[in-house]
């Protein structure tokens, strides 16, 4: 369970600190995801060239890894930056984006999983069921399961994997294989904005670079996007206006918003 001081203190130090996360992450949602970190007070590089990730890496408080638009230059530029950041002992957050919609991806994520070594695993649910099952097919990118019929899996790839793993949906499950955290902040609207759930990986990855506490970590990293998603959702017409809106609540959280909005 969610002790909302220490929440309220790792988003007092990732403002603070302003980390810088490297991103290998996908055409489609670069920009999303560097408004986002920086709104969050996180410091963000998008870098995938073979030349330059293990010099950027190495720089980095932690890295994220998402195969949103990946191709075999990418996966030679993940591999090569996710060996780097174990040598430098930090955090690997990998978002497995369409695992089971191609044997690729499936392919590739095992690779990733079995190279890189992520500390935290963050996907929708059809995701995380076809990383531990091969034959789950998977629609696209979006889900088309609850993240609850993904938990046992969840466990199952935690368990497997040594990372903590997080499925997002309706209610967002982050476990370690033993205990589990929920959060139930969020809104439907925040599943029609492409890149949400991309944004909800580099996130949690700004807050696994000041929180050595994987779990407590990705359940904050959760549970602010849940209460900026709501709080947005509030205030939006439709996906476009929600973009915006999601930026400025995520800029202008504080204490007071995050005790009165928390819902676990
Ligand atoms: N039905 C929903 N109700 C509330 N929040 C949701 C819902 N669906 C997704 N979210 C939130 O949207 C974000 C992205 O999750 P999701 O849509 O599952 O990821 P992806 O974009 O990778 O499929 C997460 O923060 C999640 O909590
Ligand atoms: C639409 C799309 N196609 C390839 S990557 C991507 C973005 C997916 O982002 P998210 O999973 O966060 O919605
Ligand atoms: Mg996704």
């Amino acid at each position: 369970m969610i002790d909302i001081s220490n929440l309220v203190r790792d988003l007092s130090l990732v403002r603070e600190k302003s980390p810088l996360i490297h991103n290998i992450t996908n055409y489609v949602v670069m920009n999303n995801t560097a408004n986002a970190l920086l709104s969050i007070g996180a410091s963000p590089v998008m870098a995938h060239s073979v030349d330059e990730v293990a010099e950027m890496t190495s720089i980095a408080s932690a890295l994220v890894l998402n195969i949103g638009t990946l191709d075999a230059d990418w996966v030679k530029a993940m591999l090569i930056a996710g060996k780097t950041a174990q040598t430098k002992k930090i955090p690997v957050i990998f978002d497995p984006v369409g695992a089971g919609a191609t044997s690729y991806r499936t392919k590739v994520c095992q690779q990733i999983l079995e190279e890189c070594k992520p500390s935290i695993i963050r996907g929708n649910a059809s995701e995380i069921m076809a990383l531990v099952n091969s034959n789950v097919k998977t629609k696209g990118v979006d889900s088309t399961s609850s993240s609850d019929s993904a938990l046992d899996s969840a466990k199952i790839l935690a368990r497997e994997t040594g990372a903590v793993v997080v499925i997002s949906g309706q209610t967002d499950y982050i476990t370690n294989g033993e205990t589990t955290e929920t959060v139930s902040n969020g809104n439907t609207l925040m599943a029609r904005v492409t890149g949400m759930g991309c944004t909800a990986t580099a996130i949690v990855a700004a807050f696994a670079s000041i929180n050595t506490d994987m779990l407590e970590a990705a359940t904050h990293g959760m549970a602010i996007m849940g209460i900026s998603g709501e709080l947005a959702a509030a205030k939006s017409q439709g996906n476009g206006s929600m973009q915006v809106h999601f930026l400025d609540e995520l800029f202008n959280l504080n204490e007071s918003t995050l005790r009165n909005t928390l819902k676990l």
